[in-house]
């Protein structure tokens, strides 16, 4: 078998998603890379909330200012993102969109704020196309509306860690 080349791609406003990135490069290694958009994102939570659900509503793909060089090198990606509306934030839309998966393993994984992935795993599923999607994890992050922003972190951080490696270890990914 080749080997893998693993990437782990994160979108994330609060950090939730980024400490699972994090447990997973801890756990099997491979390139860490944090997506960001080349205009500002609104600091403020409902102005946030507003220009995401614009640019949903609108398929607005905002600018990513991340380039990832080597992306044909890499066979397995992973991709890391919270529910934003109930489905993807539209900077990993472009990133999708942006890159080729034919014949690559994609292995998505999901924080949110309680109400779940939402469509984030079919509209990766969807997008990614001819790359084998396997099975994702998702587990409940932060809730900025109400204040609670990084919450993955000490005690909880050790459970989701548990957690990662069990989902890791199911879908034979070593
Ligand atoms: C613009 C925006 C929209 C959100 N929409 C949802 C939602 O529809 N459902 C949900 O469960 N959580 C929602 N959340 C909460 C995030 O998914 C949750 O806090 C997640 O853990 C944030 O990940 P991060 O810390 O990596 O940014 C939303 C957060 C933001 C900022």
């Amino acid at each position: 078998m080749a080997t893998q080349k693993t990437l782990i791609v994160y979108y994330s406003r609060t950090g939730n998603t980024r400490a699972v990135a994090e447990l997973i490069q801890a756990k099997i290694g491979g390139d860490l890379v944090q997506l960001k958009t080349t205009a500002a994102r609104p600091k403020n939570y409902r102005a946030e909330v507003e220009l995401n659900q614009e640019e949903q509503e609108n398929n607005v793909l905002p600018e990513l200012e991340t380039k990832i060089p080597n992306f044909a090198n890499h066979n397995r990606i992973f991709i890391g993102t919270p529910t934003w509306n109930m489905a993807l934030p539209q900077a990993v839309v472009s990133f999708l969109k942006e890159h080729d998966f034919a014949d690559k393993t994609v292995i998505p994984f999901n924080t949110n704020g309680g109400y779940g992935a939402g469509s984030v795993f079919t509209q990766i599923k969807r997008e990614a196309k001819g790359a084998a999607v396997l099975r994702g994890y998702s587990v409940k992050g932060g809730e900025e509306i109400s204040g609670r922003l990084l919450v993955i972190k000490g005690n909880k951080k050790v459970a989701v860690a548990q957690e990662v490696d069990h989902w890791l270890s199911a879908i034979n990914v070593k």
